[in-house]
């Protein structure tokens, strides 16, 4: 997050570090009691490798009372995900138990109704990810508001360029922003996910690059599917 401010300790328990080895990757969000939604992008340096899930943190190296690493069962990247383009980013991690629910750890509603968020909506953003353009990495979750803005705006010529699907949204980029390591994460909008920050490799804080999510409505039916369908 550039030009954000170090969130409230354990005010978004929804959140989720994607870790390997120990070390925080993408971000991502607890939708159900053992089921975290994220990027499918985030999974493309990983050879294979499941992500372990960090839940209840907000320092991503103290101790905390509900800070817990969860083993990954499975991992479902969306079938119509791939690395040539940010269409159907979103990843879909069982987590080998369900979550102990408690203060610092709690499921996020998502939005179902396919309906655009209005344009100049301000949304909230939250993540690990850099924090200025040498890359620096917090130790504490940061989060940062940001306007959305509408598909034809993100879409100009300028901008996206018309690469902007009905299943992407935007949010104005200048200066404040998400940056890398922030993907995965959830942008929420009165209190109800709406979209998950894409994993596609792009510039930061730059208001000619508006900020890329995946609107989460379109695919309610897919997710639902897939958590249905996987035991437990
Ligand atoms: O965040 C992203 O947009 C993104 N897209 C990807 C695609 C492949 C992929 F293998 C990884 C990523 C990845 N995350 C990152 O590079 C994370 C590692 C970097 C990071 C930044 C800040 C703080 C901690 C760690």
């Amino acid at each position: 997050i550039l030009r954000g401010s170090e969130a409230r300790p354990h005010l978004k328990p929804y959140m989720a570090s994607l870790q390997l080895d120990g070390q925080h990757v993408c971000g991502g969000f607890l939708i159900a009691e053992q089921w975290v939604l994220s990027a499918a992008h985030c999974t493309e340096e990983t050879d294979g490798k499941l992500f372990q899930v960090l839940l209840g943190a907000h320092s991503l190296t103290e101790p905390e009372p509900h800070k817990r690493l969860y083993q990954v069962r499975a991992q479902f990247p969306h079938p119509g995900s791939n690395i040539h383009n940010n269409k159907d980013d979103l990843l879909l991690l069982q987590l080998e138990e369900k979550a102990e629910l408690n203060t610092d750890v709690r499921v996020l509603p998502f939005q179902r109704e396919d309906r655009d968020v209005a344009a100049d909506t301000v949304c909230e953003v939250a993540g690990w990810g850099t924090i200025d353009h040498s890359g620096r990495r917090p130790d504490k979750l940061q989060q940062v508001q940001r306007p959305v803005i509408s598909r034809d705006v993100c879409n100009h010529r300028t901008r996206h360029d018309g690469t902007i699907t009905q299943n992407m949204m935007c949010t104005d980029s200048r200066r404040k922003d998400t940056c890398k390591g922030d993907s995965g994460g959830p942008l929420v909008c009165g209190g109800v996910a709406e979209g998950v920050v894409t994993a596609g490799s792009r510039v930061c804080g730059n208001y000619k690059k508006p900020a890329i999510y995946t609107r989460i409505a379109p695919y309610a039916a897919w997710i639902d599917s897939v958590m249905a369908s996987a035991d437990g």
